[in-house]
């Protein structure tokens, strides 16, 4: 579904990302892990198309991602990024709504069905209570809980999250990506996760690409991946696994 070949990027002189291919299907929840800086976010920034310029080949269904309109991707992608902070006092149900721009005809407002849609997205994402306080004037593990409302809203192909969970508390953490997995279960969803918590990326991924220094070291099934000694190695720690359940890191 999606094809990364041969892909190399610069920020200036300084190369970061170097000769990455990659395959990814439909229908998976795929996470990238690896140490700061190895590039997680850059490559995560040029599959989308919110940067280019890039050396190499990212295609999303056979056609590259730079010939795609913005309204052909806002219609397949949603994305929350590590920094998806908004500044402007909107009410988080204005958030939400603005998740269903893109199948909005000009300035037409929404009709019931968005509204529905709307509606359905927080109360699964339990924000609903939120829904009249302002963005600016919530904490930051409930305001990325309206960020998935809305990606949610915006029913995608593929689910792009940078960190998106990073500060919800693990009971929410589990019941957000829970109810994401359900819907790559259910819906073919395909997810593009960016994450550093391994446990979580253990529990949830069928897939896992791992980045070190700007280049993928490993790629695959998530149990044939993360073995202790290959994640022992790639993040300099000492750990040990618990069977089948994830790992238990040595301080
Ligand atoms: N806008 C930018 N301009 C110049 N260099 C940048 C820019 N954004 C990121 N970089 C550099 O690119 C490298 C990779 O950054 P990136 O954010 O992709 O890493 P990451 O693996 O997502 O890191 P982290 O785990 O810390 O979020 C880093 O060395 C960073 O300093």
């Amino acid at each position: 579904m999606i094809k990364v070949e041969g892909v190399s990027f610069k920020y200036n002189e300084k190369s970061i990302l170097n000769n990455i291919s990659l395959d990814i299907d439909k229908g998976k929840f795929l996470s990238i892990i690896g140490p700061n800086g190895s590039g997680k976010t850059t490559l995560l920034n040029l599959l989308t198309g919110y940067l280019s310029n890039h050396k190499g080949i990212i295609q999303y269904k056979g056609k590259n991602i730079s010939d795609y309109r913005v309204e052909e991707l806002s219609q397949n992608f949603a994305i929350i990024n590590q920094k998806g902070d908004i500044k402007f006092p909107f009410t988080c149900l204005e958030i939400v709504m603005m998740g269903r721009k893109p199948f909005l005809k000009r300035i037409n407002k929404l009709s019931q069905i968005d509204k529905k849609i709307v509606y359905k997205a927080m109360e699964t994402t339990d924000t609903l209570k939120f829904a009249n306080s302002l963005v600016t004037k919530i904490s930051g593990g409930e305001f990325q809980r309206v960020m998935i409302a809305k990606a949610l809203t915006q029913d995608p192909k593929v689910l792009f999250l940078d960190e998106a969970f990073s500060a919800m508390d693990i009971s929410q953490k589990i019941k957000c990506l829970k109810l994401i997995k359900r819907l790559v279960e259910t819906k073919n969803l395909t997810v593009i996760s960016v994450i550093h918590d391994l446990n979580l990326a253990y529990m949830f991924s069928d897939e896992v690409c791992v980045l070190k220094e700007g280049k993928v070291v490993a790629k695959g099934q998530t149990k044939d991946v993360m073995t202790t000694d290959f994640i022992a190695h790639v993040f300099d720690i000492e750990v040990d696994q618990i069977e089948d359940k994830g790992f238990l890191i040595r301080a």
